[in-house]
């Protein structure tokens, strides 16, 4: 099968079992988002997708099995961006960017034009040509976050693994990151797994979902198949409203328990249903 295979995968830390067992497909070009609430294991999975965690079970891409690929070779299939990067601070924004090429370079080999040219065009689609020459230790959180993306784009890899990728950015910025990932996904193929919090822009963007709670998928399917207000309210504890937008996908709101809107008691979301799902 092409694309992003997961099964069986089990991963676990300081002798605590993190991932039970999770599956997921999803095809070259498409877009899953996995969600849950806090600690539900979101990064966990991603890391052991990108090969950064041991595991047990099965990742493959394209039918290639990941755990036997080289160290450069896994670096030219999966690009990875983690929710807290740490960055050289003194490096130039262009620099940093540019060692997104490091897989593509033979050994003591220095960037070319043509890897130049990549890095360019990335921090060009990114709106960093202003920062290229700034320190990356000087930039803003969503600058960084801008900066961090740009690096894993210039990698040119078939697979990308966002965490979180806009938790730092404004209203315009993480339309424009999401847009151009989306761009990339639909004109060459890339194929996308992203943890997001914000359930309104995953509805938005991933074409699939995987809902993990605890550890285990709790859901899995399309944004109006795992984003009810029921399964909201049971697994995160809130209070939402999910309505069709005007292109079918599901909009989440949060709303207020009623009676604490009126400065009254609150109750528990659970006891709370919401209005239908589309
Ligand atoms: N280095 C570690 N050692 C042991 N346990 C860890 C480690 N990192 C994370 N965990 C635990 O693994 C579980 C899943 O963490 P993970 O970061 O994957 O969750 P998440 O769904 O991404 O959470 P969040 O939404 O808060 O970012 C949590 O219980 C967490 O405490």
């Amino acid at each position: 099968m092409t694309g992003v295979d997961v099964a069986a995968l089990d991963v676990t830390r300081e002798r605590r079992r993190i991932l039970h067992g999770i599956d997921a497909h999803v095809g070259t070009g498409g877009w899953l988002a996995v969600i849950g609430p806090n600690g539900a294991g979101k990064s966990t999975l991603l890391k052991a997708v990108a090969g950064l965690l041991p595991y047990s079970g099965d990742v493959r891409v394209d039918g290639v099995r990941l755990r036997d690929l080289p160290p450069r070779e896994l670096a030219r299939t999966i690009a990875y961006t983690p929710q807290n990067p740490v960055v050289p601070p003194q490096m130039s924004v262009r620099e940093y960017v540019l060692l997104g090429r490091t897989p593509h370079l033979g050994y003591l080999a220095v960037p070319g034009r043509r890897d130049r040219a990549v890095a360019d065009g990335v921090i060009e689609r990114l709106d960093l040509a202003d920062f290229a020459h700034r320190e990356v230790g000087r930039l803003s959180g969503g600058e960084r976050q801008r900066v961090v993306l740009a690096r894993a784009l210039t990698q040119q890899t078939p697979v990308l693994l966002l965490d979180e990728p806009t938790t730092a950015l404004d209203l315009g910025h993480q339309q424009q990151v999401l847009e151009l990932v989306d761009l990339l996904r639909r004109d060459d193929g890339l194929t996308v797994i992203t943890t997001l919090h914000d359930l309104g822009l995953a509805a938005q963007y991933a074409e699939r979902m995987l809902l993990l709670v605890e550890g285990r998928a709790a859901a899995a399917g399309t944004a109006a198949e795992v984003l009810t207000p029921d399964s909201i309210a049971e697994h995160y504890q809130a209070h939402v409203e999910v309505v069709a937008g005007r292109d079918g996908r599901p909009q989440v709101h949060l709303v207020r328990p009623r009676d604490n809107a009126r400065g009254g008691q609150a109750r528990p979301a659970a006891d709370v249903g919401g209005k239908a799902g589309p």
